[in-house]
């Protein structure tokens, strides 16, 4: 059966339309669903001189595998005109209201899939939606009470204890139940999305040197210690915490399944340092598929036909591989 997959350019202003229409460029093993102004699209096409056809989508149909040059579209008005690089706050709930679809859409199985184009965080807010990232949008959409951000390139996942909050409420946020649900997650979406039968965790301590026994912070010997030892007497394999200046050395990495850090900046520039362009963001224990890109809006680059879309391809072939996946252990 042919999988739906359903693709939000996100910022309308940024390169994500540009990648999209990069993508349409060949075929697809699925049906490509795109979600945004169809009007915006068309003018982002011509402008990098693409040839695309949007197909209005069609629910009754069975899907079809996409054709090059051509995706499935379902047209979402936007509030201004779109001028590629320039923001306009007015078409921040544009943006939200295309997530919003995307996700009822795929928690009533209509598409398989989600991917999303990178979204400008402050122009939603600018125009008065309180947002904080597609991750935490789509877990409270959906009830989710622990999302878990990870993002994957070739030879290092690494997964977030916390995500997008201020650096100052990161300690406090840091408690033994956040670690057991988030390691939990962590340790059955490697098992069930990834197929590894036993994952090995590195965690991150929160201070340096992991505290240095207690002198340089205790959230290590008051917190993270006492939860792993927790998880570990359920059978997970877990090493640390670490300093995380010595847990992404090469030796340690080589035998990780994935690493969990404390926070957003702890563990990402580590990740993009060693795959910008080739790694994919993947939201775990959501009730949906949610992959996307692993870089934002770009601004700079809309519509001149000089953005990369490796990131997009990446996450494109991750959505399919988790969907065809989920799809076979359904119908087992
Ligand atoms: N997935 C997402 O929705 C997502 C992810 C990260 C950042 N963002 C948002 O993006 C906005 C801008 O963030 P930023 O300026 O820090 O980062 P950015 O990734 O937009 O840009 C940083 C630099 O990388 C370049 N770049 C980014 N993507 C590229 C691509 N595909 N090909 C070639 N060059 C590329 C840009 O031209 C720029 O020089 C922020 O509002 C942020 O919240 C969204
Ligand atoms: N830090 C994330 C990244 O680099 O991919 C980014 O903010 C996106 O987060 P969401 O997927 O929650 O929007």
């Amino acid at each position: 059966m042919t999988l739906k997959i359903a693709i939000t350019p996100g910022e309308p202003a940024g390169i994500g339309p540009d990648l999209v229409v990069m993508l349409a460029q060949q075929s697809w093993p699925v049906q490509l669903v795109v979600c945004a102004n169809a009007e915006m699209l068309k003018q982002r096409a011509a402008m990098l001189k693409l040839p695309l056809q949007l197909l209005p989508y069609d629910p009754a149909q069975p899907a079809q595998p996409q054709q090059a040059g051509t995706l499935s579209c379902v047209d979402f008005s936007t509030e201004a005109a779109v001028v590629a690089g320039q923001l306009n706050e007015a078409n921040g709930r544009y943006v939200v209201e295309t997530l919003h679809y995307v996700g009822e859409q795929c928690m009533s199985a209509e598409f398989d899939a989600i991917v999303t184009g990178p979204v400008h965080k402050g122009n939603i807010n600018k125009a008065g939606i309180p947002f904080s990232g597609h991750t935490e949008y789509f877990a409270h959409l959906s009830n989710t009470p622990y999302v878990v951000m990870m993002l994957a390139t070739e030879g290092l996942r690494v997964a977030l204890a916390t995500t997008h909050i201020p650096l100052a409420y990161v300690a406090k946020a840091i408690t033994k139940e956040r670690l057991h649900k988030v390691i939990s997650v962590l340790h059955h979406d490697l098992q069930t999305k990834f197929a590894i039968a036993s994952p090995v965790i590195y965690v991150c301590g929160l201070n340096p040197h992991a505290g240095e026994d207690g002198h340089l912070g205790r959230e290590e010997i008051d917190i993270i210690s006492p939860a792993l030892e927790e998880l570990r007497l359920q059978g997970m394999n877990l090493i640390g915490p670490l300093p995380a200046d010595t847990l992404f050395q090469a030796k340690y990495l080589d035998h990780a399944d994935a690493v969990l850090a404390m926070y957003h900046d702890q563990g990402l520039p580590v990740l993009k340092h060693k795959g910008f362009g080739r790694s994919v963001n993947i939201s775990l224990g959501l009730p949906l598929i949610r992959t996307s890109v692993d870089h934002g809006t770009a601004l700079d680059l809309a519509g001149t036909g000089k953005a990369d879309p490796g990131s997009l391809f990446h996450a494109l072939e991750q959505a399919i591989y988790l969907a065809q996946r989920a799809k076979l252990s359904h119908d087992r």
